[in-house]
């Protein structure tokens, strides 16, 4: 079966603005199309992102999970040592992590983090309209996340820069990487200087990261890049998350009444938003060899393109899939990945979401859009810029 081609530019900014046709085109298409413009394959139907998101043989990480083949060309920072590296070398930190940011070590959490929900949406509901991005898709992990994993409270404003930077390199060298550069030097030796045992509070999730090399699970060479993919990926995701899940909310007044009805809700609130807009859209691989995959041959050494988006929009595996509905089962949806490198922050951006679902469910009647929401163009993140809401209490 020859493979067919787009000549589509998935990272150009009228499809970051909106991804819907060209994920229409990739499902209708076929399991793997080719994309001539970067010579990589792409794969947009569930059945085939899920295969080679958990075949990490076939479809390793080692080579990065961008455009850029690290075997070709010089990463932009050293690589994660979890994202970005393979078995064996990935055992060790992601078990660390897996331990440390685990749903039973969060528990202690759970209290700390209602609070700090029901004290933000006070504060922020005094206002019949605000920015629900600024207000509190941001506000709210910035308020909890960098005090769980020990940050001092100077310098918090390089987080969502450097996530944001970090999450357009996984793209070609477009204008958003361009973008970003002038300040990564500056941003990278805040974020290094923040990976430092001293600069880390005694029972934060970094400190945990460093306990862990005491006890010689890592080497302490390696613990201040195990801190890093907290910093990396622990902000900028469930900020867009958060305010998916808003802007899911305020579109569909239905379903913000189920919520409302029961607020037990809000986790299976937040997986079906992640579901519906996967804020992370798209993770590359590298074909180990000739790998055989939809009936076609990826030849050795291309990358793959996997489209989190389409997938988690596939007909073929869900019903009604554009549709935002609370009474849909959306476990199985490979917004957080799948498999080996499936996110192990998940479970902390669940309780981040839980809290702040919660308490406004408690306390908004109606949330509405109140003017035009703004996109945050990403090469990998969907995002919002801003959305206006008005809220009605009750
Ligand atoms: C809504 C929020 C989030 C989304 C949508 C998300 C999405 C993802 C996805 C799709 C992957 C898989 C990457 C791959 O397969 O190559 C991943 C991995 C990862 N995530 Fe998350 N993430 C979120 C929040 C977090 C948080 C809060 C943290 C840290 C506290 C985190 C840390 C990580 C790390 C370290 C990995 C790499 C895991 C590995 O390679 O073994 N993420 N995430
Ligand atoms: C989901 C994105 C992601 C980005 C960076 C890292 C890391 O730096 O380890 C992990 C996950």
């Amino acid at each position: 079966m020859t493979i067919p081609a787009l000549d589509a530019d998935p990272f150009a900014p009228d499809v970051l603005e909106d991804p819907a046709p060209l994920h229409a085109a990739l499902l209708a298409a076929g399991p793997v199309v080719h994309l001539p413009r970067y010579d990589v394959y792409a794969l947009a139907r569930y059945e085939h992102v899920h295969a080679a998101l958990t075949d990490w043989q076939s479809f390793p990480s080692g080579a990065g999970v961008g455009l850029s083949d690290f075997r070709r060309e010089k990463p932009w920072r050293p690589p994660s040592l979890l994202l970005e590296a393979d078995p064996p070398r990935h055992d060790a930190p992601r078990a660390v992590l897996s331990r440390i940011l685990g749903p039973r070590a969060l528990r202690r959490l759970r209290p700390a983090w209602f609070a700090e929900a029901e004290t933000l949406v006070e504060r922020v509901l005094a206002e019949p309209e605000f920015d629900a991005v600024a207000e509190l898709a941001q506000a709210f992990p910035l308020r909890v996340f960098p005090d769980a994993v020990g940050l001092p409270p100077e310098g918090r404003e390089h987080l969502l820069p450097y996530g944001d930077h970090a999450f357009n390199a996984f793209g070609p060298p477009n204008d958003l990487v361009e973008k970003g550069r002038p300040r990564v030097a500056e941003l990278s030796a805040w974020v290094d200087s923040r990976c430092r045992r001293e600069a880390l509070a005694p029972d934060g999730f970094g400190a945990r990261i460093w306990a862990a090399a005491d006890h010689g699970d890592i080497t302490h060479a390696q613990a201040p890049l195990v801190v890093r993919s907290l910093l990396t990926a622990g902000v900028d995701t469930t900020v867009h998350g958060l305010a998916a899940a808003l802007y899911a909310f305020a579109t569909h007044p239905d379903q913000w009444r189920r919520l409302r009805e029961d607020p037990g809700l809000a986790r299976v609130a937040f997986e079906e938003a992640v579901r519906w807009q996967s804020p992370v859209q798209t993770f590359f691989r590298t074909a180990d060899r000739d790998v055989e995959t939809g009936g076609v041959v990826i030849p050795e050494g291309r990358k793959i393109l996997m489209f989190l988006g389409a997938a988690n929009r596939d007909p073929r595996r869900w019903a009604n899939p554009d549709a935002f509905d609370l009474s849909r089962d959306p476990s199985g949806h490979v917004g957080f990945g799948m498999g080996l490198h499936q996110c192990v922050g998940q479970h902390v951006a669940r309780l981040e979401a839980e809290a702040l679902l919660t308490a406004l469910a408690r306390r908004v009647e109606r949330i509405e859009l109140a003017g035009t929401p703004r996109r945050h163009h990403n090469n990998t993140l969907r995002a919002w810029e801003s959305l206006p809401v008005r809220v009605t209490l009750g």
